[in-house]
C-alpha cells in the first residue's frame, strides 16, 4: 500500500540583518512552522526573486531597520523593487504575507523598514495574514516579543489558510538535500549557493603572519591573543570589522564522526531543489571542519528531532516540551543561558543514529566571528593586526572561535572578510577626541592612534583626520593586562596622544574608566566639537552612557527625562560612538 503523510503548504521565510537577529529568527521560525507541518524555505533578501514571490502563496518577513529607518545592506535590492514606481496597483494580489519587524525604540524610525514593508505590500494588493509584530532590541526583549506574537495566534491564521492535505509520501520532499556519493566520473554543474555559503566561498584567505599573548599571565579563558595577518594588497581602513570564519578542532571532528559512525574521508555531493548549504562535492572532514556548526546554541529543531531520537521517556518529553512554544522560558533558562550545543547533548543522551543528512539538515552554518582592527594601514599597508580575547564557556570549554585562533600556526591561511565599522573618522578633523577601550576594546583606539602617529612621523599632521588633541583612557584587571603598554607609552611620550590614563578594576585602588568621566570634563570635551568612541563591554557602554547623562544633568542643567535623550542624539550624529558586545 503507498504510503500517505499529512503535510502544509510552503511558506517562503525572508530576512534582512546586519547583527544576525533576523536571521536567528528566521530559521527559528522555519524550525518551528516543520513542526506544524509547513515546508519552509528561508532566504536571504539579498537572494529575492520577485517571480519566486509572486507565485508562492506564504510569505513572512523577518526586517530589522538600520540608519534613519532603513533597510540592512542585504535588503537594500528587495527594498527598492518594494517601494519602486514601476510596481503595478494590485500587482501582489494572491500573494499572503505577515511581517515581524526588528528594530531599537532609542531610535527614532522605531521598525521603520518593518512598516515600510508591511504598508506596501497591502498597498500592492497582497494579502496580510496576520498583524505586523515588533522586537525591540533595547532591552534585548526581541527575542521574546518574538514568541509573544507567534503565540498571539500566527500558527493559528496560517492553518486556517492552509488545512493539512493528505498526499503520497514520494510527492513530499520530506528532506531539503539528499546526500550522493560523488563520482569521479560526475559531469559537475555550477551550484547556486546560499547567501551564507556564496559569503564564504567569497571571502578571503588571508595567511597568518604573526601570533603573540598579549597578557602577562594568561589563563584559559584569560587570554588575549595578537593576530597579524598578510593584508595581501587588499585595501582596509583603520578601525574596520574583519569577519573570521573559525573551524572546528581534529578532536571535535573525530569524535563526532566516531559518534555517528562517519567516514571523514567519504566524498560526497548534494543535489537540492534550492541553493546548495555549501559548495561541493566535499569530505565528509571537510565539512564538519569549515561548516557544520554543532557547538552553537541548540536550537528548537535539534532539540525536536533529539526527542524523536533518544531512547529515556523523560528525556524524550522533556526535550518535545522545551522545543515546542510553551517551553520557550524553560529552553531559555536550562538550554540558552547554560549555553547547552547539540554535541553536548547527542553525547550526554547518546544518540548515535543520525545520518550524515540530517546532520546536515539539523546544524547551521558556523557564522563568522566579528573584530574590530587594531592597525593602520597608513602603518602598516601590509598588514591587519586582530588582538581577540578567549572565551570560555560554562567556566569549562573555550568557545569555538577561541579554541581554532588557540590552535592556529603562522602560515596558516583563514578565510575573512572586511566591513565597516561603527568607528568611522570624525566628521571635524579638528575634533578632540576622547578613546574609551576596555581589555580587547583597546583595538579600534590603537588604530586611530597609529593612524593619526603616522600622520606625525611623515610630517603631514595637516591632512590627519586626527587634527585635535587625542585621549585615551584604557580599562583592565591588573597591571599583567595592561596591552600594548610600552606602544602606548611611547605615544603619550611623543605627543600623539595628549593624554593616557589607565584603570586597574582588580588593583590599587580597584577603579574604573568611567572614575575619570568627571562630568565638568565631558562638558568640555562636548563643548569643544569633542568626539568619544566607546569600545568594550554592553556594561561599560551603559556606564559611559550614565555618565554622559550626568553631565547632562548637573552641568547643563537638562531635565532627568531628556538627558537619555540627548545622549541619543550625540549618538544619531555620531559625537557618541560605540561598539559593545556581551
Ligand atoms: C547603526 C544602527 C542603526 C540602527 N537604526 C535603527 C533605526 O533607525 N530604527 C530602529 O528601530 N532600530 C535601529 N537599529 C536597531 C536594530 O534594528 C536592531 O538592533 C535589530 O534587532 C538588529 O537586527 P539584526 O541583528 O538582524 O541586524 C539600529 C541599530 C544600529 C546598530
Amino acid at each position: 500500500m503507498q504510503q500517505t503523510i499529512d503535510t502544509r503548504e510552503i511558506i517562503n521565510v525572508y530576512y534582512g540583518t546586519t547583527s544576525g537577529n533576523s536571521s536567528r529568527l528566521a530559521f527559528q521560525f522555519a524550525d518551528e512552522a516543520t513542526q506544524h507541518k509547513f515546508i519552509p524555505k528561508v532566504f536571504n533578501l539579498k537572494e529575492f526573486n520577485p517571480d519566486v514571490f509572486i507565485q508562492t502563496r506564504l510569505n513572512i518577513f523577518f526586517v530589522s531597520t538600520y540608519g534613519v529607518g532603513g533597510p540592512t545592506s542585504d535588503a537594500i535590492d528587495f527594498n527598492n523593487w518594494l517601494q519602486s514606481k514601476d510596481r503595478k496597483q494590485n500587482e501582489l494580489q494572491g500573494v499572503h504575507f505577515t511581517v515581524f519587524a526588528l528594530g531599537n525604540t532609542k531610535h527614532e524610525h522605531f521598525c521603520g523598514m518593518g512598516l515600510k514593508t508591511d504598508a506596501r505590500l497591502e498597498e500592492l494588493g497582497a494579502t496580510r495574514i496576520f498583524q505586523l509584530g515588533k522586537g525591540n532590541s533595547c532591552d534585548e526583549t526581541t527575542d521574546n516579543d518574538y514568541s509573544v506574537w507567534v503565540e498571539s495566534g500566527l500558527f493559528t491564521a496560517l492553518e486556517a489558510l492552509s488545512p493539512l492535505v493528505t498526499v503520497p509520501a514520494n510527492q513530499v520532499q520530506s528532506s531539503i538535500y539528499k546526500i550522493k556519493e560523488f563520482d569521479n566520473t560526475d559531469v559537475l554543474v555550477g551550484e547556486t549557493l546560499s547567501f551564507q555559503a556564496q559569503k564564504y566561498k567569497d571571502s578571503h584567505s588571508l595567511k597568518i603572519i604573526e601570533i603573540k599573548e598579549l597578557r602577562k599571565a594568561p589563563s584559559p579563558g584569560n587570554s588575549t591573543l595578537y593576530l597579524s595577518l598578510e593584508s595581501q594588497n587588499i585595501p582596509y581602513k583603520a578601525a574596520q570589522n574583519i569577519g573570521i570564519y573559525p573551524e572546528n578542532s581534529e578532536e571535535y571532528i573525530q569524535e563526532i564522526c566516531t559518534i555517528f559512525n562517519l567516514d571523514p574521508k567519504y566524498i560526497f555531493q548534494i543535489e537540492t531543489k534550492g541553493n546548495h548549504p555549501f559548495p561541493t562535492p566535499i569530505s565528509v572532514h571537510n565539512y564538519l571542519k569549515k561548516y557544520c556548526d554543532f557547538l552553537g546554541p541548540i536550537t528548537k529543531k535539534q532539540l525536536y528531532t533529539l526527542s524523536q531520537l533518544v531512547d529515556d521517556q523523560q528525556a524524550k518529553e522533556e526535550l518535545k516540551f522545551v522545543s515546542s512554544h510553551k517551553g520557550r522560558e524553560e529552553y531559555d533558562t536550562n538550554y540558552l543561558q547554560t549555553r547547552q550545543c547539540f554535541f553536548n547533548l547527542v553525547k550526554k543522551y547518546n544518540i548515535r543514529n543520525i545520518s550524515l543528512q540530517q546532520l546536515i539538515e539539523l546544524c547551521p552554518l558556523i557564522s563568522p566571528r566579528y573584530f574590530t582592527i587594531a592597525s593602520s594601514p597608513l602603518k602598516n599597508p601590509n598588514k591587519i593586526e586582530i588582538i581577540a580575547s578567549e572565551l570560555l564557556i560554562n567556566k569549562e570549554r573555550l568557545g569555538l572561535c577561541s579554541q581554532f585562533l588557540r590552535n592556529v600556526k603562522v602560515g596558516q591561511e583563514i578565510k575573512c572578510f572586511l566591513q565597516d565599522s561603527a568607528f568611522l573618522m570624525p566628521q571635524n578633523p579638528q575634533a578632540p577626541i576622547l578613546l574609551l577601550g576596555i581589555g580587547a576594546g583597546l583595538a579600534p583606539m590603537r588604530a586611530f592612534i597609529q593612524e593619526k602617529d603616522e600622520f606625525i612621523e611623515q610630517n603631514r599632521l595637516d591632512q590627519s583626520p586626527f587634527k585635535g588633541p587625542m585621549t585615551l583612557f584604557f580599562g583592565c584587571k591588573t597591571m599583567s593586562d595592561y596591552l600594548f603598554k610600552e606602544e602606548l607609552e611611547e605615544y603619550e611620550k611623543n605627543g600623539t596622544l595628549n593624554q593616557l590614563k589607565v584603570a586597574f578594576s582588580r588593583e590599587g585602588q580597584q577603579i574604573r574608566i568611567t572614575n575619570f568621566l568627571d562630568v565638568e570634563f565631558l562638558n568640555q570635551l562636548l563643548e569643544s566639537g569633542g568626539v568619544i568612541y566607546v569600545c568594550g563591554s554592553t556594561q561599560m557602554g551603559r556606564d559611559v552612557q550614565i555618565a554622559i547623562e550626568n553631565m547632562f544633568k548637573q552641568v547643563r542643567k537638562v531635565m532627568p527625562y531628556l538627558a537619555y535623550r540627548k545622549v541619543n542624539e550625540l549618538e544619531e550624529q555620531k559625537i557618541f560612538v560605540k561598539e559593545l558586545w556581551g
